[in-house]
């Protein structure tokens, strides 16, 4: 407190440069003012003065020049010029003539300015009034300031204590009550800046319902504002963030649907849902090394529908796709999990049975030709017939090749037409 108040802020001491500026201005004025009013009024009392003065010494001055005692008339001037307000003498005859002229200063301290008084100098005789000159008394203003100084001096200095005690209660003032609260205004807020934490509020300590107290109000106002923005723009975002989110999950979901329809697409055969030619070759080639490492044979059963085209031709391909469909259907049922079936073609199609050996592989097909053969197929309201025949290989020790295997079930098959159809060849 004793420092500021020593060491006022910026706003305190220009404010206080200009108040106190401007007192300053109006208490000269006024002070010169007064003293001009002092000087005049002393000067008036001192212009009195010399006139009573002069009507004292009227008389023997006048009695000293008609009987023409020089001497005394001397003695008379003499003590008038020792007189404190008196700084000249004047006495001139009747025709104006300077008779006697006294001063009491230099020709080189001659006053700033000179008054006077004026009287004329008479005789009585008979009744009669005899003009013998005239009496002129002078003052001055060095008379009138050694009068007056010590009451100017008096309203001087009330007017210096006046000005400093005011200096230092306007520092005061404008410190306590603009300059620190708006300093603490801007502490507070610079600390806001700094922590970027809106949620935080003005709040100023001493303060009077006055302009800084509305100024507290709205700054407060504007940091709700602006947090009740923020707070609405990080909804908003959270919002878009969640709607991207689903977004992207729904996207990539649909995206593992279709892959995983491509991939069936890529790999499996539309019609029956059996693997495509590529795929089932593909797939039981990696089987094939893999039980030739575990020694362990596999089988091989391809198959044909005889007389394919015959149904096709008599029934219609929608009715042949039906066939096609059963055929796959039925063969389904007879099958482990480890067994792959494949289309390898037109009404061609080829079964994979790991680790089985060529007998149980031939009571499979046989059971599949025996099953197809015996299954009576409506389609439309027409009933269809139709018969399998299948080539059966089982691996060896050197084969490396499914197309080895395939081969050689591709002349079994080749065999089982040859012999009639509807047939097994091992
Ligand atoms: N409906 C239908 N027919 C097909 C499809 N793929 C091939 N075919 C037909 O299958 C028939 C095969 O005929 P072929 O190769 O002469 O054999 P086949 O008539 O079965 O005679 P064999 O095999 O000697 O008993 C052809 O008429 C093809 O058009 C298919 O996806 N759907």
């Amino acid at each position: 407190m004793f420092t500021s108040f020593l060491r006022p802020n910026n706003l305190s001491k220009k404010m206080m440069r200009v108040i106190f500026s401007i007192y300053l201005g109006v208490t000269c004025l006024i002070t010169s003012m007064q003293f001009l009013s002092e000087y005049l009024k002393t000067q008036d009392s001192i212009l009195n003065e010399l006139k009573q003065l002069e009507e004292t010494v009227h008389d023997p001055i006048s009695t000293s020049l008609w009987q023409y005692n020089q001497k005394q008339l001397d003695a008379l001037i003499d003590g008038l010029i020792k007189m404190p307000i008196i700084e000249g003498v004047d006495i001139f005859d009747k025709n104006a003539k300077n008779i006697i002229s006294k001063r009491s200063y230099t020709p080189a301290s001659v006053p700033l300015s000179i008054f006077d008084t004026k009287s004329d100098l008479n005789w009585a005789l008979n009744n009669e009034k005899v003009l013998l000159g005239s009496l002129t008394l002078y003052s001055s203003s060095e008379v009138v300031l050694d009068r007056v100084l010590f009451g100017f001096s008096l309203i001087a200095m009330t007017a210096i204590i006046k000005l400093s005690i005011l200096f230092w209660l306007f520092i005061w003032a404008f410190d306590r009550y603009l300059a620190s609260p708006l300093k603490e205004l801007m502490s507070q807020l610079n600390k806001v800046q700094l922590s970027q934490n809106i949620s935080e509020r003005i709040n100023l300590s001493n303060i009077e319902n006055n302009e800084l107290s509305l100024l507290q109000g709205h700054m407060n106002k504007m940091l709700s504002a602006m947090e009740r923005d923020r707070e609405r723009l990080l909804e908003d975002e959270q919002a878009k963030r969640n709607w991207l989110e689903e977004t992207v999950a729904k996207r990539t979901e649909a995206l593992q649907i279709l892959n995983e329809k491509l991939k069936e697409l890529a790999t499996k055969d539309s019609l029956t849902g059996t693997l495509n030619r590529g795929s089932f070759f593909e797939r039981t080639q990696h089987l094939l090394v893999l039980s030739q490492r575990q020694k362990s044979s596999v089988s091989f059963i391809l198959m044909d529908l005889d007389y394919f085209k015959l149904i096709n031709d008599t029934y219609g391909h929608f009715t042949g796709d039906k066939v096609l469909i059963h055929f796959t259907d039925t063969i389904q049922t007879f099958l482990r999990k480890s067994d792959l079936i494949g289309r390898l073609g037109g009404e061609e199609f080829a079964i994979f049975l790991p680790d089985t050996g060529i007998d149980d592989a031939f009571q499979l097909a046989d059971k599949i030709r025996k099953t197809i053969r015996n299954a009576i197929l409506e389609v439309d309201g027409k009933t269809v017939t139709y018969t399998v025949s299948l080539g059966i290989e089982s691996s060896e020790p050197k084969d490396h090749l499914i197309s080895e295997l395939f081969k050689r079930a591709d002349l079994k098959l080749y065999g089982a037409k040859e012999k009639g159809r509807d047939r097994v060849e091992k």
